[in-house]
Order: C-alpha cells, then structure tokens, then sequence
C-alpha cells in the first residue's frame, strides 16, 4: 500500500518551545489510526500538518504523492476530508444539513454553482445514511445536538472523496450515549473498505472504534510508540503516554478500557 502520509523528522518549534520533536511517520491507504496523547501532547499541530495547514520548522512531510514546501497547499487541501471544532465553527447555523453536504463539493470545485447534479444529491443522501443522520436532513445545522453535529461534519468531511481524512476529537462533549453512537458510526467507515485513510485524535482509549489499525501515541511533541495497535498499545505505553501508571482492558467487542493502577496494600 502506497504512503498516504509521511513525516520524516518532523519538528515545530513556537519561540522556545517545541511543540512537535522529530516525529516519523507513516500512514498508508487502508489504514485508519489513533492519535492518543494528553492534553498539550502537540495531537492537533500533528494534525494541522497532516492537513497541509501548517508548515514544520525542519524535517520534511510527504502527503498524498507531493512535498510540502513544493506544491501548491490549496491543491491539496481539497483531497483530505478535515472534522474538527475549529471547522465547525466555521459552518453556517441556518444552513439545512442536506445544503451543508452537498455544498463541500461546492467549496471544493471553487465556482459558484447553484444547481447540483443529481449524482452530488445522491452522494449527500447516501453518506447522511452511512452516519446515521438521513433524517434530518431538512433540518439546520444550529437545531442539531452535539452528537449530531458531528456526524454531519464527518459527512461532509467525506463529500469531497477525501484520500485522507483527520478526525480531530470527533467524541468531545458528546454524552455516552452520543459516544457509543459515534464510536459505532466510527467503526462501520473503519470496516468499509472504500473509505479513505483516517486519523483520529482522542484523549480516550474508550473511544477507539473496533477497526481501527495503528496508534501513535505522543507525549510532550515526542513519539512515545507508534505501529499496529494490537502490538502498540498496551498498559506500558498507555503509563508512558499519559505519565501514570495505568491498566488497560481489551474486550471482545474489541473495544479498550483503561484506569489507574491501584497500589496494593
Ligand atoms: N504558538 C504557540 N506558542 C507556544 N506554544 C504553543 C503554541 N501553539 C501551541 N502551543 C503549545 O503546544 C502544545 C501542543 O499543542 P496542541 O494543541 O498540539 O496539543 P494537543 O495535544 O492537541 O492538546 P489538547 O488535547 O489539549 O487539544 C501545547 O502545550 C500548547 O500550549
């Protein structure tokens, strides 16, 4: 499989400090990742260069076929499907969801089409169905619950047919029940094989959806472990990751759990 992503060395430093240190990396087609780490670990600077919306201070990132620093980022940007709170920000309040997935493709094309082709409305149709949301889809995006505004967003994160697609924190502030509806969600686009080459950033192994391939997991802008998650994660470099010592559960349903180890005594 062809290298979606590749970080060589990667490092970004903001005056003195030093948000990312040397991280490689690969990420592959097919392969959908975790990016686990504690608040301030440098997950969303990750991301945002994974995004092609930020440049590093040195060492060099390969993405979908080009080199950043030689290709134009607004050629990019349009082939990786991007969820997060600061694009939602950005997403109108009055617009219907139907409108907000169907105009991605809109965004992307960069001219102004007011009429969309029966096969964009299919599309639309069909991803508000694989996450769950077909039926409000006549509804605005400001009447929405937490939850569903982030199944929309994934929506339309996909519209485009992203190669790659970064999903920053997509479970925050959900209540459990939303969690568990988009840890599933999450799992079903995992299992799908036409779905593209994914990130996900979360701060909990609760939230890792059955699927899932590879974790990298970051501490102070430094790669703590990284590769396949059934060789990877575990209560060692789950302690190192978070700097305490914790245990870690892995179910059936191939879901994982952790807390901190208890002393005995
Ligand atoms: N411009 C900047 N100057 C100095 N430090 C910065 C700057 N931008 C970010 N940082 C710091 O870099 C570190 C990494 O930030 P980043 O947002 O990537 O972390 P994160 O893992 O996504 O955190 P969280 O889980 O809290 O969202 C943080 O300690 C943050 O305060």
């Amino acid at each position: 499989m062809s290298a979606v992503l590749e970080l060589a060395e990667v490092t970004v430093r903001r005056g003195e400090a030093t948000l990312l240190d040397r991280v490689s990396w690969v990420v592959r087609e097919g392969e959908r990742w975790i990016l686990l780490g504690a608040n301030g670990a440098g997950k969303t600077t990750l991301l945002q260069i994974a995004a092609a919306q930020l440049h590093p201070t040195s060492g060099a990132v390969g993405l979908l076929g080009e080199l950043l620093g030689t290709v134009d980022v607004f050629e990019l940007r349009p082939r990786i499907g991007v969820s997060s709170a600061a694009v939602a920000e950005r997403i109108p309040r009055n617009e219907t969801v139907r409108d907000l997935v169907l105009s991605a493709s809109y965004a992307v094309l960069g001219r102004w089409r007011e009429e969309y082709d029966d096969v964009d409305h299919a599309r639309a149709d069909a991803l508000l169905r694989e996450v769950g949301v077909m039926k409000l889809a006549d509804r605005t995006f400001g009447t929405l619950s937490e939850g569903e505004r982030k199944r929309v967003q994934i929506a339309r994160a996909l519209m485009t047919d992203p190669e790659l697609l970064l999903l920053d924190e997509p479970a925050a502030g959900l209540d459990l029940g939303g969690r568990e509806d988009l840890v599933s969600t999450l799992s079903v686009l995992a299992y799908d094989p036409s779905s593209p080459a994914t990130v996900l950033v979360s701060h909990h192994v609760e939230e890792i959806p059955p699927g899932f391939t590879h974790v990298i997991m970051l501490r102070d802008g430094r790669v703590v472990a990284e590769g396949p998650i059934d060789d990877t994660l575990s209560a060692e470099t789950l302690s190192a990751t978070f700097g305490m010592p914790l245990t870690l559960d892995h179910h059936d349903d191939g879901r994982y759990a952790a807390r901190r180890k208890l002393r005995r005594g």
